[in-house]
């Protein structure tokens, strides 16, 4: 007879998280007990008020960090215990991070900083006997994000919007399972922000991709499936936010 496994379709939870940070001797309670998940395919956003622990959450959520009490699972596996080496391992193969200030390296042209941060998946060996397909590669994701046309520029000869995509780029290069992305359009312009909210939107139709989004624009979060708001380090309802 075929054993019947329960189906999970969660990808990520919370599971009553905590996280305390030091002021001196005083403790800042940031994150107070927050449960919550995304399922495989979903596009979550998380909005609340600046210093409402959204940034904490996202880094206890990709292994950026470790929380104080409380667990974060991975497919129902609890990920944030694992010895450091292990966590890093995870964090390289399943996770894209994308930033509100893009972190491109100035000195490297496009191409570069889209192919360079894969030194870091692979020893410095492979990734030389490798370098001609990660290029191949560079180069798809490239044209994916709309960006053959400036390969070999230098972020300084880039508009903000180019910027963000180019570090959506570099992070679809690691082939993460779960894109987490930290305020993607704060920098940007509302037109330009909806063209990298379109392009999150079709990365996540087109690829399945889990995508886990902070956001203090709630026009920004209405485009994605679901959102849940942060208050006070707690997961509020939306009805109760101001
Ligand atoms: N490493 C740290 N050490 C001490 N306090 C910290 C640290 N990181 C964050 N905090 C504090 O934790 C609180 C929550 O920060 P967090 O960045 O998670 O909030 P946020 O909701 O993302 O805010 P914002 O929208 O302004 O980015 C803030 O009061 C912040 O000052």
């Amino acid at each position: 007879m075929t054993e019947i496994l329960p189906m999970n379709d969660e990808h990520i939870s919370a599971v009553a998280l905590e996280k305390i940070y030091f002021k001196g001797e005083i403790q800042v309670p940031v994150l107070r007990g927050i449960r919550m998940s995304a399922k495989k395919g979903e596009f979550l956003s998380i909005i609340g008020q600046s210093g409402s622990g959204k940034s904490t959450l996202l880094h206890l959520l990709g292994l950026l960090d470790t929380p104080d009490v409380g667990e974060v699972l991975l497919e129902g596996q609890r990920i944030d215990d694992l010895p450091p080496r292990v966590r890093d391992e995870l964090r390289n193969r399943v996770f894209g991070f994308i930033f509100q200030f893009y972190h491109l390296l100035p000195e490297l042209n496009l191409l570069d900083n889209v192919l360079t941060p894969q030194m870091i998946r692979y020893s410095i060996r492979e990734y030389w006997t490798k370098r001609k397909e990660l290029k191949e590669r560079a180069r798809y994701f490239i044209d994916q994000v709309g960006l053959s046309h400036r390969i070999t520029h230098k972020p300084s000869e880039l508009s903000g919007g180019e910027m963000q995509r180019a570090a959506i780029a570099r992070a679809l290069m690691g082939e993460p399972k779960l894109l987490l992305a930290d305020e993607p359009t704060g920098n940007l312009d509302v037109g330009t922000g909806g063209e990298i909210m379109e392009l999150l939107n079709r990365l996540n139709e087109e690829q399945q991709l889990t995508i886990i989004m902070v956001t203090h624009d709630r026009a920004v979060a209405k485009q994605a499936h679901r959102t849940i708001c942060l208050q006070e380090g707690k997961v509020a309802k939306l009805a109760e936010v101001a």
